[in-house]
């Protein structure tokens, strides 16, 4: 795997506050990464010492090779990036906004209508001013700034904040798009059922420190946490239910908890004979229980 950003245990101290605290940690090519963490957890610190806005009290900070803060305007040129909450000039039309961003990073804006038709901004709404746009038209926009210059490193924070479903999934759609051409994305959000299936990879971050690094399976190996297993039997009185195992929930359903070692064997024995159930469900811990267990850990230590 190529790393294209690398941080090495890396600290940034503003006058009395240590946003962070000894973080290290590799953002490869082609890889979709969620940083996760509760408001004033220190993300957006992060996002700026990768794109050399602040320098690093201690440790370093590698983009590309190089870094952000001292290094060739080259390396930036590769860097995207959409702020979490994005202002524009409210007189300039899209186009304008998208031509303005382009010289202000040096790199061509000849693609313009393709961009556009890329994040989903019909052509006549690129014409017209920017006070006009809905939220997620902004935030399209924003998007499209982020992608000027077909960026290497993609760094967005809260991207998806006030955008409704569909624009969602459009918006997570383009980021596949990107990463399976090679691009670096780092997502930083609070949306943590949004996230799964989406990020390949999920750092977590709690009080400026780095508390949990890993693809959902990874932490859920180290996490430990038990899968909920639910059942409709087709009779109540189905053998293996009074066993203690299992909790009688709603609408004629039980439901056990059961430890990862343990599943496989739970199932084949729930499963034996078809004829006793009705239906089955298996849910996994989601990211919001895994997020829960790391903070829960950092805070009894
Ligand atoms: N320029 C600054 N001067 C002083 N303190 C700052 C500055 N920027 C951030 N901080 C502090 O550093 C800590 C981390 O802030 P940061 O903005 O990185 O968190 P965040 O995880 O992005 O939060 P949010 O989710 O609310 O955006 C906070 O305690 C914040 O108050």
């Amino acid at each position: 795997m190529t790393a294209t950003v690398e941080l090495t245990r890396v600290s940034k101290r503003y006058a009395g506050i240590e946003a962070t605290r000894d973080m290290s940690f590799a953002l490869n090519a082609g890889e979709t990464v969620a940083l996760v963490g509760h408001n004033g957890a220190g993300k957006t610190t992060l996002i700026k010492l990768m794109l050399g806005l602040i320098r690093p009290t201690g440790g370093a900070v590698r983009v590309l090779g190089e870094d952000p803060a001292t290094g060739d305007f080259a390396v930036r040129q590769r860097l995207g990036y959409l702020p979490e909450s994005v202002s524009f000039h409210m007189t300039l039309t899209g186009r304008e906004t998208l031509a303005f961003y382009a010289r202000l990073k040096r790199v061509t804006h000849a693609a313009m209508d393709a961009l556009f038709e890329r994040v989903g901004l019909a052509p006549e709404a690129a014409d017209r001013p920017v006070r006009t746009y809905s939220k997620g038209m902004r935030q399209r926009l924003g998007l499209a700034q982020a992608l000027l210059g077909e960026p290497r490193i993609l760094l967005l924070d809260e991207p998806t904040s006030g955008l409704d479903p569909a624009l969602r999934r459009n918006f997570y759609d383009l980021i596949t798009e990107l990463s399976g051409r090679g691009t670096t994305v780092l997502l930083s959000s609070h949306a943590l059922t949004e996230l799964e299936g989406r990020a390949d990879r999920v750092i977590i971050v709690n009080r400026g420190v780095k508390i949990a690094d890993g693809t959902l399976d990874e932490l859920r190996r180290i996490a430990r946490l038990p899968t909920r297993i639910s059942i409709r039997p087709a009779n109540d009185a189905s053998p293996g239910l009074a066993d203690g195992r299992w909790n009688r929930t709603a609408q004629g359903r039980f439901e056990a908890e059961v430890a990862p070692e343990e599943k496989i064997a739970l199932l084949h024995e729930v499963t034996a004979n078809p004829a006793m159930l009705t239906d089955l469900s298996i849910a996994e811990p989601t990211l919001d229980d895994l997020y829960a267990h790391f903070l829960n850990g950092q805070a009894a230590q």
